[in-house]
């Protein structure tokens, strides 16, 4: 090796063992914890200062110093931090977004004390613990790799540590402290990070912002090891460290000389996209914590007292004024953050570099530097820049499509850094980029009324992304994901609508902020001011525009003083506050006020049952009164109340309703007479002439009419074993796989299947959940599937609502293959769902929530809000409601009316009796009658026999991935009840 060759690669050693170091803290800490410590850079450069205080100002020897700093300080911060801020997180749920807004809180936090006590320039004294020579920090990393590999693999502790973060609660269950697991973690995590803090010190600019971005752009590291193995960290480090320091070496010429030096100088930074844009993602659950996003109530009078203050500066002179420009530029900036992440609910740590796009074009435009363009205007050629940076929005929306909480947080934290270290470190933006002010406004107090023009522009903007169809769309996704996408909200294209809208809001900003300073300042627009915006927009209730307003203020108003730092320290304090509390302090403001409002609603609520059971008999119609009494048809569009005239007829075996719940009493209408025009009779009892069925539209028996489970199919060892897979307390499901079980289907299956699947299967890993199942569902019937747990029921749901890809098999709706169709596009098309756990979106009104599904649905009907509300009784005060704090019965009758807002086809119900009392579940019953008897097709998944009884048609009993049984429900159902007593008798 020649000498060069064997320095070059000494040097990149170096670099990769400080790499290592921070890799094996943070997978230590996140593998305690559950935690990734984004603060992890901030604990370095405390350290780093801390050990430079005792040694340079106060004259301590360097060994001891250091091991205060290492082993005292580092350990104990660690263990404040996880004392104070992180376990209670962890005992309130450890929900992981919250965390991530502590962990970056804690940052900023850190941060902005470290700029006030020294200061923000930067220190070139840092002592050296280690000499340069390479070989002794690579010893150090090693031997605590191999120390921490062994200690994790096969001491108890490992094990304890492994348990803790598989699942907290169960490990605390089993007698494990998890909170001393969690501690001896973030000790280890933050003397990892004291350690690199101190080794990289020496050798790299020594400031309270340069030294943590440098430290959390090693994340890569972490990441590409699956934030779970060392060895993979370590070697990826050193691999990284010693590839940059080799292509130092290369020296080709023309363009990509300066690209390749780019990258040389960033190949961490490279190998941070790489892993967060490209490799599987880690942590993909949850999108914000509800208090980031939670609704705070404006206070009355608030927009008069901010409109007052910001034209206030305009009475100011001079230099106040120079600062006070700054306010609505960052204002503008933060709404972008409104946008994205308080309405949208994405996660989004680079919006600094959207701010810094923009002020850069804008800049280059106006010098007449941008390639291909003529010298602008400086308004038109921020007016250009914002339209030039929008679709950059891309960058960071493209990813968020199928990612969520940390997975996202880590892409769009990348995409800042390395438009930041590719885009703004590079010569022609820092060589000084002067950006002149709009002619006509050059004056401070002129430019200052321009801007304010632009904010309320921009707020106006953000106001009408907030409101309407899209707010409403927006505020779903971010509340529900898979519920948005289940009323037809197209999640893709609106979490693009929503970063491509936020980067062009904050490359506005970012250009008002330029034309302010008069220059392209690259460190306005430093990734580490992205978590700070990120933090201060959080803490200040992310769907608030005054929030963003005030924030603004906050950072330019604090940091205008002598030392900067107040205002990162105070968002700091206020982002890790926000989990403590139950749901930090303005999620504990807003629950004051919700209190009092839902306080009100629930007695509203109350009274409107009351009001229903009191006044009915009498009055014959309330203000509640839901139109279920004497519903005998709810043809599309139109809800008739019947006297008598139809309404879904059930046969003798069919069981009545209960008469509670929504309505005052049954009517008996929906059980007596014909049925509408076209509706099919039910039940076994339907003319033998009815029985013709058409032998093609039967799944289960090509040929015969009767049902049973199909010749030769095996009943899975699950099923048979014991037979004894009670699904419902006291109902037992016997899978006795050779059951004739009727002779006859319902005469509605003649009917050509609305939906339909065919040989179906689904994996999860190697596991088969379903094993080739065929399903029919027919319009106006109810179709049931039943099962006991595990049976594959929920998976055969997914597959029909388009959240999950079956491995083989097809589904069809209406003759058309929607096999690869996505879920939302299914519900335009007409097959709604409703969900196993309630998926309401909480910071909606009811109405609100019912509009979402209207506005999305197959048939976008201007009085469907209104009819489905009164549908389920929810007409009245209580649609004005929040659907946060609703009780469970409520907030099911919300999933089903938004359900039904869309006009659907095919309703698809996953268990929609869970959590609902008998009168509730029979109230429910007689709607869902009613829709299937207006000819809509319904496919229950229910585990409560009775209420398949009282409801189905035909019944399909599931087990181990199989149908293996289909029929008249009453057959089915009493069969199964037969051999369940047979069963149970032998
Ligand atoms: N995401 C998943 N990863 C791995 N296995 C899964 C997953 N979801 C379900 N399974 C397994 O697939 C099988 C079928 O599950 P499914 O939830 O469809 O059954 P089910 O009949 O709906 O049960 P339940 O009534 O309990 O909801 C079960 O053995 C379950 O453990």
């Amino acid at each position: 090796m020649s000498s060069l060759t064997y320095d070059l690669t000494l040097a990149g050693l170096s670099v990769g063992s400080a790499a290592a170091l921070t890799g094996i803290g943070l997978i230590v800490t996140y593998r305690a914890t559950g935690v990734l410590n984004f603060a992890h850079g901030a604990i370095a450069m405390v350290c780093a200062y801390v050990l430079r205080q005792c040694v340079v100002e106060w004259g301590w020897p360097l060994w001891p110093a250091a091991t205060v700093t290492l082993v005292v300080l580092a350990p104990t911060l660690g263990v404040v931090l996880e004392r104070f801020v992180f376990r209670p997180l962890a005992i309130l749920g450890g929900d992981p977004a919250q965390t991530l807004v502590a962990s970056i809180g804690v940052f900023v936090l850190l941060v902005g004390g470290a700029a006030l006590l020294w200061g923000q320039g930067a220190r070139d004294d840092a002592p050296e613990l280690v000499s340069a020579d390479p070989w002794g920090q690579l010893a150090v990393v090693l031997v605590l790799a191999v120390g921490v590999g062994a200690v994790i693999r096969w001491t108890r502790f490992g094990r304890e540590l492994r348990a803790v973060v598989d699942d907290r609660q169960l490990a605390v269950l089993g007698g494990i402290d998890a909170d001393r697991v969690a501690a001896a973690g973030w000790a280890f995590g933050a003397f990892t990070a004291g350690l690199t803090g101190v080794l990289l010190a020496p050798y790299v600019r020594l400031d309270p912002y340069g030294l943590p971005l440098l430290v959390m752009e090693v994340v890569a590291v972490a990441v590409a090891a699956r934030m779970r193995s060392l060895p993979v960290a370590v070697v990826v480090a050193l691999g990284i460290g010693v590839a940059q320091s080799q292509l130092t070496r290369l020296h080709p010429s023309g363009w990509s000389e300066q690209l390749l030096q780019a990258v040389g100088a960033n190949l961490f930074v490279v190998a941070l996209l790489v892993a967060s844009l490209v490799l599987p993602r880690i942590g993909t659950r949850d999108a914000l914590p509800r208090t980031a996003t939670a609704r705070v109530p404006t206070p009355p009078g608030a927009w008069i007292v901010a409109v007052v203050l910001f034209l206030l500066p305009l009475g100011f002179a001079g230099s106040d004024l120079h600062t006070s420009v700054q306010v609505p530029a960052l204002g503008v900036v933060l709404l972008s953050l409104v946008v994205v992440t308080g309405r949208g609910g994405q996660l989004s740590l680079g919006q600094a570099a959207y701010a810094g796009l923009g002020a850069l074009f804008t800049a280059l435009l106006a010098a007449g530097r941008f390639p291909g363009l003529p010298r602008l205007p400086e308004l038109a050629a921020l007016a250009l820049a914002v339209v030039l940076v929008a679709p950059l929005g891309l960058l960071t929306g493209w990813p968020a499509i199928s990612r969520q909480g940390l997975a996202l947080a880590l892409a769009t934290f990348a995409v800042g850094v390395g438009v930041s270290r590719f885009v703004f470190a590079q010569p022609y933006a820092t060589s000084g980029l002067p950006l002149d002010r709009p002619a006509g406004f050059d004056g401070d107090r002129a430019y200052y009324v321009l801007e304010l023009a632009l904010l309320a522009a921009a707020l106006l903007a953000t106001h009408a992304l907030r409101r309407g169809r899209t707010g409403r769309a927006l505020a779903a996704m971010r509340d529900h994901e898979s519920g948005a996408s289940a009323a037809g909200v197209q999640v893709p294209s609106l979490k693009l609508l929503a970063f491509v809208s936020g980067a062009a809001l904050a490359a506005l900003g970012g250009g008002m902020l330029g034309m302010g300073l008069r220059a392209f300042d690259p460190g306005a627009y430093d990734p580490v001011r992205g978590l700070l915006w990120f933090a201060a927009v959080v803490v200040l209730g992310a769907d608030s525009t005054l929030g963003a307003l005030a924030a603004a203020a906050l950072l330019v108003g604090l940091d205008a003083g002598a030392r900067g730092g107040v205002a990162a320290a105070l968002i700091g304090v206020l982002a890790v506050l926000v989990g403590r509390f139950p749901g930090g302090p303005y999620e504990a403001l807003r629950t004051a006020a919700g209190r009092l409002r839902l306080g009100r609603g629930a007695t509203l609520t109350a009274m409107g049952v009351r009001v229903r059971a009191r006044v009915r008999p009498v009055a014959g119609r309330a203000a509640y009164r839901p139109a279920l009494a004497g519903v005998t048809a709810v043809s599309r569009g139109v809800v008739s109340e019947g006297r008598g005239a139809g309404g879904p007829t059930a046969g003798p075996a069919r069981r009545s309703g209960t008469a509670t719940g929504y309505s005052a009493a049954p009517t008996g209408a929906d059980r007596a007479g014909d049925g509408p025009a076209g509706r099919q009779d039910r039940g076994p009892e339907a003319a033998p002439a009815d029985r013709a069925d058409d032998p093609a539209t039967l799944p289960n028996s090509p040929r015969t009419p009767s049902l049973s489970v199909p010749e030769g199919a095996e009943a899975p060892p699950t099923a048979t074993a014991d037979g004894s897979r009670t699904s419902t307390p006291g109902t037992s499901i016997p899978a006795t796989p050779n059951t004739r079980i009727a002779p006859t289907l319902p005469t509605a299956s003649t009917t050509a299947p609305t939906l339909s699947a065919r040989a179906l299967h689904a994996r999860y890993g190697g596991f088969t959940a379903l094993d080739g199942v065929d399903l029919d569902v027919r319009p106006g019937q109810v179709t049931a599937v039943v099962g006991p747990n595990g049976a594959g029921k929920s998976t055969l749901f997914h597959c029909l609502a388009g959240t999950l890809r079956p491995a083989r098999g097809e589904v069809r709706f209406g003759g058309r293959d929607i096999t690869r169709l996505a879920a939302h596009a299914r519900t335009r098309l007409g097959i709604a769902r409703t969900f196993q756990q309630l998926a309401v979106f909480p910071s909606l009104t009811v109405a609100e929530n019912v509009r979402v599904g209207a506005e999305q649905g197959r048939v976008v009907d201007p009085d469907a809000v209104e009819r489905a509300l009164r549908l389920f009784g929810l007409d009245g005060p209580v649609g004005a409601l929040p659907a946060a704090g609703l009780p469970t019965g409520t907030l099911r009758r919300v999933e089903l009316a938004r359900a039904l807002a869309g006009s659907p086809r095919v309703l698809l119900l996953d268990e929609p009796a869970a959590g609902l009392d008998d009168a509730e579940v029979a109230a429910m019953a007689r709607v869902l009658k009613a829709l299937a008897a207006d000819g809509t097709a319904l496919l229950v998944v229910e585990h409560d026999l009775d209420l398949v009884a009282d409801l189905a048609d035909v019944v399909h009993v599931m087990t181990a991935g199989r149908i293996v049984a289909s029929g008249p429900a009453t057959y089915v159902l009493e069969t199964l009840g037969t051999l369940g007593t047979r069963e149970a008798g032998a």
